[in-house]
């Protein structure tokens, strides 16, 4: 075809934009590939960066196997330090890999460094961009100090009876199990009961997803992510016409929270608003995101908890953990198991009086952590480097993923590692190899930064534990012929191990971004079912 002599200047000038941009996307690549010369990282190819080599061991294992996971085989497959570097760009980020404690407290604690841009992508897509859990600065400054007194071990102690009402629920329904010998979905069942237990410390409402179908439950569960604004709005308004006459809600369930700190202009509403019916737009937003983050932290990861703490303690191997466990609850709560709920309602502080329950529910998370953190540097942050044994670390560009995961299984801090060991957790323990590193341990991550909930979830955990343990024996349910992972990374030989999901919309389908949800739903998968006898 003949160039006009119209069209040739505009292509040669976008050849020469394509040449310019070939040289200076090459001159990019080459310089990227070249800061993994000086890095600890497995075998590093210039055209591929570590793509193949993540490739290669997710064949290894079944294909929706947890990227922690995946990448801590990759560092113990090529024998890396305990942090180390994979390079996924152009495909994805540049990782750098933490699966060391010190480090770890140097990137959170000591410095805490902000948090990486995906957790807004993929976060922030979910719960709305003005939430705790995505904010920095002073906005998250202000609403952390709002929302410390809801989750404060002080006032949640006061809701014990409330845990207690919905304990027993999640209680009377594996009894339905046990009589029928039926089979059941274990983390589905306890994530009815986190649900309810978070609506109530967050909504001040009992939303009964345990007893019956109930909409905003089914909406999170099914991640129709309009249809929870809309449901958490409503609620929000009738909150704000129950107490509005009063001006002073009287709960700390955090929706009364937000809307004590709108009444005193703190936040969205000017004096002008503020006693109108209708609540304004900026401060509706502030709210709803933030109960929908309060309401999706708050479940999915304790009911994760509450299903490998009942895998684990049902494996034959962990018999002696679960004879200790119930020898506690008949020390603390009488002899007689159906007893525990009066003595715990009579005396709420026993059920921060079990040196080993707590041990259990430590150890379910050290070996199956629900999440983890992911931070970045930015030019003139202070923290640009950190120091492992003496060498020094770059931070810059990378994607720095805390895996709690990765620090949980190392042999060299946890003695028998893939061993369910309550000791590590106790003081004096029969060997004093097995007290954990000072920053080891730290599934709700530290610093200014970790969880708000800690104390939530851990009282729930507890009590479940509290409320089974002696009542049921569980048997693990999974077909034969389940998919395994490889024996050191699940319960059940292989067969429980941890999965990318997550029970709220999925914004990127993406594979290797999927991986990096923050409050990545652990569970065992749905197929783990436990059978109870009694
Ligand atoms: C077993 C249960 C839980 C685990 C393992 C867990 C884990 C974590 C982790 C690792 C973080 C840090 C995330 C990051 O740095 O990106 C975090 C933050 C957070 N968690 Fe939890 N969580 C649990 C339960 C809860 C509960 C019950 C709530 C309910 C309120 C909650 C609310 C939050 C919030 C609001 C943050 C953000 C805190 C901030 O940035 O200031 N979590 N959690």
């Amino acid at each position: 075809m003949l160039v006009s002599n119209y069209n040739a200047p505009l292509l040669a000038a976008l050849a020469l934009s394509f040449v310019g941009w070939a040289v200076s996307f090459s001159i990019k690549w080459r310089r990227h590939r070249a800061k993994y010369k000086h890095l600890p990282c497995p075998p590093h190819d210039f055209w591929w960066g570590h793509l193949k080599i993540v490739g290669m061991a997710k064949q290894e294992m079944p294909p929706d196997f947890h990227y922690h996971a995946l990448f801590y085989h990759i560092g113990a497959k090529y024998n890396m330090p305990p942090v180390f570097y994979l390079d996924l760009w152009p495909v994805s980020n540049s990782f750098m890999m933490v699966h060391d404690p010190e480090v770890a407290s140097q990137i959170t604690q000591a410095k805490s460094l902000p948090k990486h841009p995906i957790n807004e992508h993929v976060l922030g897509a979910m719960t709305g961009s003005r939430s705790v859990v995505t904010a920095e600065g002073p906005e998250w400054k202000f609403l952390r100090s709002i929302l410390n007194p809801g989750f404060s071990s002080q006032y949640l102690s006061t809701l014990i009876p409330v845990l207690v009402r919905h304990g027993v629920i999640f209680k009377d329904r594996i009894s339905q199990f046990a009589s029928s010998g039926e089979v059941f979905p274990v983390q589905r069942l306890a994530m009815s009961l986190t649900f309810d237990v978070i609506g109530e410390v967050v909504l001040g409402v009992d939303l009964n997803s345990q007893r019956q179908s109930n909409k905003l439950a089914k909406h999170f569960a099914k991640a129709v992510e309009c249809q929870q604004d809309l449901l958490i709005e409503q609620m929000i308004r009738a909150r704000h016409a129950e107490t509005k006459s009063t001006n002073a809600p009287g709960t700390k369930a955090a929706v009364d929270i937000f809307l004590q700190a709108y009444r005193d202009e703190k936040l969205g509403a000017s004096s002008t608003t503020k006693s109108a019916d209708d609540l304004d737009p900026e401060f509706m937003l502030i709210a709803r995101n933030n109960i929908k983050t309060l309401l999706l932290g708050g479940h999915d990861t304790t009911s994760s908890t509450i299903a490998y703490a009942m895998a684990l303690l049902s494996e034959p191997e962990n018999a002696d953990s679960l004879r200790r466990l119930r020898a506690e609850h008949d020390a603390v709560f009488g002899p007689d198991a159906s007893q525990a709920v009066e003595a715990l309602l009579a005396d709420p502080r026993l059920l921060n009086n079990l040196p080993l329950t707590t041990a259990a529910v430590k150890e379910t998370m050290r070996l199956f952590p629900p999440g983890s953190t992911t931070r970045t540097t930015v030019p003139n942050h202070p923290l640009q480097t950190v120091t492992l044994n003496n060498q020094t670390l770059p931070l810059e560009g990378q994607q720095i993923w805390i895996s709690h995961y990765g620090i949980g299984q190392r042999g060299d801090l946890w003695p028998q590692p893939r061993k369910f060991i309550l000791d590590r957790f106790l003081p004096n323990p029969y060997d004093a190899k097995l007290t954990p590193h000072r920053d080891a341990w730290r599934p709700f991550e530290k610093g200014p930064r970790g969880c708000l909930g800690l104390e939530l979830a851990m009282m729930e955990v507890r009590l479940v534990l509290v409320l089974l343990c002696r009542e049921f024996d569980f048997e693990i349910a999974y077909p034969e012929d389940a998919p395994r992972a490889p024996l050191e990374h699940g319960v059940a030989g292989g067969r429980g191990y941890q999965i990318v999901e997550f029970a709220a919309k999925r914004t990127f389908s993406f594979e290797f971004l999927r991986a990096l949800y923050q409050f990545q739903l652990a569970p065992i998968d749905e197929i783990l079912s436990l059978k109870v006898q009694r």
